[in-house]
């Protein structure tokens, strides 16, 4: 097992609610989601602004992926002491600028100095309707939003020394707000695709005790392609013309590509976490 597993399997003594996208208490959701300069990012890659946005923006993706609307936001920052003032200034403008792009307040936080760049946000949502990541039965359809695999190709020349284009979505994640909101009602179980399809997969085999069975394979290109932030939807095959009309309606691309089945899941994909 790996630690990350270890450790939140160990913590996750403390609440019952640990294990989804977000915890909810009564009609509030909370998440929070960190974005750290080596881990999840470089700083030649992206300017602050846009380091800024993307780690507001995969905050939301967690609100989203609950069926919340996200309302406030805490923020904590460590900026390395290198930084000149225009550089946080910068940072600041992207923080602000999410902060009204995705209708949540930025109501305070903590700021300290350090070797890297470290964000860690806190998003608080309101929800009528969450959606959890249990509750698939066997029998139900499995679909991903969008077109993934871009995420994985953008790193992969990311790493091998190029600079990310400004408009693409691994610098700015498209969500799928309006699409989830009408959906939900109709979908028995979601979330968002942060590791990879494959990998988010095994956290649902996992968690409600199923395998799938594929329509057709992925591929490691798309299955393993994390950091899409598209959504992982899963809902009972009378409720297929619903979701996918709900899909047109927004113009999000679905693709179903699986049915949860008596199966033993194998996660092809290597793990990036420890
Ligand atoms: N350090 C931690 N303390 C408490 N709960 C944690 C910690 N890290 C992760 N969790 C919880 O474990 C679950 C799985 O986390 P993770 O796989 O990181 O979710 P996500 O991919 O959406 O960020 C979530 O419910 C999260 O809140
Ligand atoms: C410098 C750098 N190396 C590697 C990656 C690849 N990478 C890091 S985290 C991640 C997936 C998502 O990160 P995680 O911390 O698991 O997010 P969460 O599931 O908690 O939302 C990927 C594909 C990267 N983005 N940046
Ligand atoms: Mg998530």
């Amino acid at each position: 097992m790996d630690l990350e597993k270890r450790f939140i399997a160990s913590v996750s003594a403390a609440s019952k609610q640990i294990g989804d996208d977000g915890a909810v208490i009564g009609s509030t959701v909370y998440s929070n989601d960190a974005f750290i300069e080596g881990t999840h990012f470089k700083r030649a890659w992206m300017t602050p602004r846009q380091i800024a946005y993307k780690a507001f923006a995969v905050n939301i993706s967690d609100a989203v992926a609950m069926n919340a609307v996200p309302r406030y936001a805490l923020l904590a920052i460590g900026i390395p002491s290198s930084f000149t003032a225009g550089e946080a200034d910068a940072l600041a403008a992207g923080f602000v600028e999410a902060s009204a792009a995705f209708g949540c307040e930025l109501i305070g936080g903590d700021t300290v100095k350090s070797e890297r760049l470290i964000i860690s946000l806190t998003i608080v949502s309101e929800t009528r309707r969450p959606l959890r990541r249990s509750g698939i039965k066997r029998g139900d359809l499995l679909a991903f939003t969008g077109s993934v695999g871009k995420a994985k190709r953008e790193l992969q020349y990311l790493l091998a020394g190029r600079r990310a284009h400004a408009q693409s979505h691994y610098v700015r994640p498209r969500l799928r707000r309006e699409f989830i909101a009408d959906a939900a009602p109709y979908l028995r179980a979601g979330m968002d695709i942060s590791d990879g399809i494959y990998t988010d997969l095994q956290r649902l085999a996992d968690l409600n005790r199923t395998g799938f069975s594929f329509f057709r394979p992925l591929g490691k290109s798309a299955g393993c392609s994390g950091e899409e932030y598209e959504m992982l939807v899963a809902f009972p095959p009378r409720m297929r013309k619903r979701v996918e009309y709900l899909a047109r309606k927004h113009r999000t691309p679905l693709t179903v590509f699986a049915r949860a089945a008596r199966t033993r899941y194998k996660n092809p994909c290597k793990s990036h976490h420890f």
